[in-house]
């Protein structure tokens, strides 16, 4: 059996072909449209072993999602490819109703719509994707992995906010994002015969960032809310506001003033506001480099955020057992975890600045030896838990 996987953002789409159902799902075949509408689209597509299959042109034609759906599609029909069994997809926000991954209709489409306030960045592409895709494929079975399954476990305490009891009952609360990444964590560690660690927390450090407390590999708290604007600051997200500050906003806006503030806080806020600069860490860490005091104050904002969140939840666990960096900032910027966890030698946290800077595939510890909790990278394997859950779901007969 063969499960497609789409992970489809604001401006790509990426995709996993895997073979499941008489064994662990295991990739044979990713790829990536990205650059999406912004006139220097870019098309990927390799097999496990790394050969290109893209037939050499890396640049291809696509305005808008419709066009590079056609490039997926045309890739994943492609001569050789096998046949495709089964379609699922990341949701970040499944909106109130739905509290588990499910099979696609036309049901589950009606509460996808409702969701799209609660996030806005993510949600509507993955609606176009999957719209598209079933009828493309209307044969085999879809189905929808949401980013706030995982954080379903986290107590009552943690997911309500101080607002009026009514508001709850609605559906205002902390859903948490990035589950699927802290799962995929949870499973490598497994995998990689690694003691599941009592208290963790999980830095995801990547187009979105939040960080997530763990009990027992179970989501206790995590700093994203109701949407994943909130929480620590991001590539072009700030994180938590006072609540004042958005009505302020709000009053200042003149036409729609909710779409206004919505564009401010998803695209133009977080490090691209503070440092002036193109959303992109790496080039962010560079300018800083060269004395460019905006981006510097940018970094300094982040990792502060960053190190408050990580420092909260330690206090929260009563002490933490390891701590995991992934995304990636979280996997590749390896100066991100060092100023993160700068100072923190006294709570018995301490990085190995050799093992920091390597690279290596997998789960890989960079922590120092006299370091009382354990330090770790890990890649967020999303896609796999996606394939994962999909190939249950059709045990199941679901
Ligand atoms: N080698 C690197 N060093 C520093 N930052 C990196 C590196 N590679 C990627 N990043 C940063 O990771 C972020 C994207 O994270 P990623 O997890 O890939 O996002 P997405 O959620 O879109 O998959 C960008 O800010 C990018 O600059
Ligand atoms: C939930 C979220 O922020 O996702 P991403 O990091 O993919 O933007
Ligand atoms: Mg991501």
């Amino acid at each position: 059996m063969h499960i497609l996987v789409i992970n489809s953002g604001s401006s790509s789409i990426k995709f996993s072909l895997f073979e499941a159902g008489t064994r662990e799902p295991v990739s044979l075949y990713e790829g990536e449209v990205s650059g999406i509408g912004s006139g220097k689209t870019t098309f990927t597509f390799k097999d496990v072993n790394g050969r290109d299959l893209s037939g050499g042109s890396s640049a291809v034609k696509a305005d808008n999602a419709a066009e590079a759906i056609e490039v997926v599609v045309g890739a994943v029909r492609g001569p050789g490819m096998p046949d495709v069994d089964a379609v699922g997809y990341r949701v970040v926000h499944p909106g109130p109703k739905l509290k588990e991954h499910v099979r696609i209709n036309d049901d589950v489409m009606q509460d996808l719509e409702e969701a799209v306030t609660f996030a806005p960045l993510h949600d509507p592409s993955a609606i176009e994707m999957i719209c598209e895709m079933r009828s493309r494929f209307p044969a085999v079975p879809h189905y929808a992995c949401f980013d706030t399954v995982f954080h379903q476990t986290m107590p009552e305490a943690a997911m309500a906010y101080a607002i009026p009891m009514e508001y709850r009952a609605r559906g205002v609360r902390r859903y948490g994002f990035h589950g699927l990444s802290c799962e995929s964590i949870v499973r490598q560690m497994g995998e990689a015969k690694i003691r599941l660690p009592q208290r963790m927390v999980i830095a995801h450090l990547g187009s979105g960032c939040s960080v997530t407390a763990l009990v027992g590999g179970r989501s206790v708290d995590t700093t994203m809310g109701l949407t994943p604007t909130g929480g620590v600051v991001m590539g072009t997200r700030p994180g938590d506001l006072d609540p004042g500050l958005v009505l302020y906003l709000l009053r200042q806006q003149k036409g729609d003033r909710a779409a206004s503030v919505e564009k401010l806080l998803n695209h133009k806020a977080g490090m691209v506001a503070l440092s002036g600069l193109p959303n992109d860490m790496r080039g962010v860490r560079e300018a800083a480099g060269k004395g460019n005091q905006r981006a510097a104050l940018s970094l300094e904002i982040f990792t502060r955020s960053v190190k408050k969140a990580v420092g909260g939840f330690i206090a929260l666990m009563g002490g933490v057992d390891a701590i995991v960096f992934a995304g990636g900032i979280g996997e590749h910027d390896a100066r991100s975890r060092t100023e993160i966890l700068g100072g923190m030698e006294a709570l018995g946290v301490s990085v190995d600045s050799e093992l920091n800077c390597k690279v290596s595939e997998g789960v890989r510890r960079i922590s120092a030896s006299e370091s009382k909790t354990a330090i770790f990278v890990a890649p967020a394997k999303e896609d796999l838990m996606i394939a994962v859950h999909v190939d249950r779901m059709i045990q199941a007969g679901r």
